[in-house]
């Protein structure tokens, strides 16, 4: 039976160091090794008692967004999502936004060293406000990525959340940002019939309140041919952070069973966690 375990106050993160980190960091072959059992958490947090440091991953349009950012309220640690930072980026106008307009929009992956610049300055500004712990998506999302965070900081449990590419494919071309609030929702209603063995998927969707509707956006690089070539980038370039972090026996896979009303429970049950639960109290 899982021991309730408090997390305590916040503790100083050593994220200042990870520029400096990343000039001396050393590429290495993935590690291949176990998959940890859906329904068993790794030792995920950290026994002297400070906030979760989780990384969520998963291919584009798998909902690592909507989960990490449901968990980051629940948990009260930020939720710093890497695809949110680089168009920040983009959205500012800067010069450094103006040479990644266009690798983003090939769905490319940013350098290494740009991205981690700005993760540093994310975390740096947080750390000002006194900010412990994290979830952070979409990081890391190369294997050299792992192992510069893996220098400064021990990472407590990686989530790598799963759908069917047909559905991915879908989800990303449904969906739709509110230009004024930000919010994310999805015009995309999907049934996926199972196949050899595996259940079909079915997810409603969530669509926005009429204040939303005037003002939706479809990010430049959720189109088709876009959305493929992320994919393809995905497999090739983020898959072999997957087996990095299964060699450490940190990677909790979870297959999402449909939207959010079926998923969202599972994932809190599979986690270990109470929504009720008082909201720094984590079971592991
Ligand atoms: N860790 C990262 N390394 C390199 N590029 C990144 C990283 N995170 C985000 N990006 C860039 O930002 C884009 C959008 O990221 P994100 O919103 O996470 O998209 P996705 O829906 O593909 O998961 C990516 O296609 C990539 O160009």
């Amino acid at each position: 039976m899982a021991a309730v375990i408090r997390l305590f106050r916040p503790s100083s993160s050593p994220f200042s160091l990870i520029r400096r980190s990343l000039s001396t960091a050393a590429v290495t072959e993935p590690v291949k090794s176990q998959t940890y059992p859906q329904n068993h958490l790794p030792p995920a947090v950290d026994p002297k008692g400070r906030n979760v440091q989780w990384v969520f991953l998963g291919c584009p349009g798998v909902g690592k967004g909507t989960y990490a950012s449901r968990l980051s309220t629940l948990l009260s640690v930020p939720h710093i999502a890497t695809g949110d930072l680089v168009r920040e980026e983009l959205n500012s106008g800067s010069n450094l936004g103006k040479q990644l307009a266009d690798i983003v929009n090939q769905g490319k992956l940013v350098s290494d060293e740009i991205i981690i610049s700005l993760l540093s300055k994310r975390l740096e500004a947080g750390e000002g406000k006194g900010e412990s712990g994290f979830i952070l998506d979409g990081f890391p999302r190369t294997v050299r990525q792992a192992e510069i965070l893996d220098e400064v900081t021990n990472i407590d449990l990686v989530v790598n959340l799963k759908l069917p590419e047909r559905v991915l494919i879908e989800k990303c071309l449904g969906r739709r940002i509110c230009n004024q609030c930000g919010k994310n929702f999805n015009v995309a209603s999907i049934n996926v019939k199972g196949e050899n063995g595996s259940p079909g998927i079915s997810m409603a969707p969530l669509l926005p309140p009429p204040q939303c509707v005037s003002k939706l956006i479809t990010r430049a690089d959720d189109t088709e041919d876009v959305v493929k070539e992320r994919l393809r980038i995905y497999n090739d370039k983020s898959q072999p952070v997957e087996d990095f972090y299964r060699g450490q026996g940190k990677l909790l896979e979870f297959d999402l069973p449909g939207g959010i009303p079926v998923s969202w429970p599972k994932l809190l049950e599979v986690l270990n966690l109470d929504e009720q639960d008082e909201k720094q109290s984590v079971a592991a």
